[in-house]
């Protein structure tokens, strides 16, 4: 297996659409040897946008993002590639790059392909690969447009898993879930993470699943990273008003931080 060396960083990163940039300022390390980190605050903070200015999908604009100390947006042709398998992403809606009229199974089977020629030991079968994010042989020969939402979003989360990346970010990953699968499948990434050696970073407004994959926590608000803390730290001794707001409402849907 390749060695996990990969680092992805943002450094006074600004990044946004209208006159005020979302994200101003913000710097940010993630990778296999630093623990998993998860975003979480208010609809509309700018956590998607610090993904996708952290994948390269959005233009920063102000500071940089490095992958392996080279500024992403500016990589060449050899470490482009070598990004383009390191550092996976699983977007909001769960296409994350897949083309709708592929099967399940050409989706993936390109997937683990592309993970061989990067030099990444993938045993796996397609079906092993969809099976990690339980979804059966069954599914192989159906289009990726023919998917329900929740069966798409594992099928993103499997397709990025399946070339055994260094690092992870997910934005949302378990929006379309039921409550079932939900603890299933943060269940199974936690332990995919661990055993792999992952990067991760998670933008989500499900403390549950952040509590169970990040230990480092940060509240994104006004630009920048307001409060720091484990989940428990900040639900039990919330500091920020936004940390307070998230404090007085999550509790009240389960115990599990009381
Ligand atoms: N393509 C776009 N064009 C213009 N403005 C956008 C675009 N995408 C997002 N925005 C705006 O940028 C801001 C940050 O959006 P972003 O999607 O990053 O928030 P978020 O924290 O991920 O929200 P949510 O929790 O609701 O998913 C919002 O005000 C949003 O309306």
């Amino acid at each position: 297996m390749t060695a996990k060396t990969s680092s992805l960083s943002a450094h006074g990163l600004v990044a946004g659409y209208g006159s005020t940039p979302s994200i101003n300022g913000i710097d940010l390390l993630v990778s296999p040897s630093t623990g998993a980190i998860g975003i979480i605050g208010r609809s509309g903070v700018g956590k998607t946008t610090l993904i996708k200015t952290m994948t390269g999908e959005l233009k920063a604009r102000g500071g940089r993002v490095n992958f392996d100390g080279a500024t992403v947006g500016r990589l060449g042709m050899r470490d482009k590639k070598r990004f383009g398998v390191a550092v996976r992403s699983v977007a909001q809606n769960g296409f994350s790059g897949l083309d709708g009229r592929q099967t399940v199974e050409k989706a993936i089977e390109g997937e683990l392909a592309k993970a061989r020629k990067a030099g990444r030991a993938t045993g796996a079968s397609a079906e092993g690969a969809i099976a990690v994010m339980f979804l059966e042989p069954r599914f192989l020969k159906r289009t990726i447009s023919s998917l329900s939402g929740g069966e798409r979003q594992r099928l993103a989360l499997a397709a990025a898993l399946s070339t055994r990346p260094d690092i992870l970010l997910l934005d949302e990953p378990t929006t379309a879930l039921d409550q079932s699968l939900k603890d299933a499948v943060s269940r199974r990434l936690a332990e995919i993470v661990e055993e792999n050696n992952i990067g991760l970073l998670v933008a989500s407004h499900d403390l549950d699943l952040i509590n169970r994959l990040c230990p480092t926590v940060h509240v994104l608000d006004g630009g920048t990273f307001v409060e720091t803390g484990s989940v428990q730290e900040l639900l039990n001794t919330p500091k920020h008003a936004v940390t307070r707001e998230l404090a007085l409402v999550f509790p009240e849907t389960t115990g599990t931080f009381a």
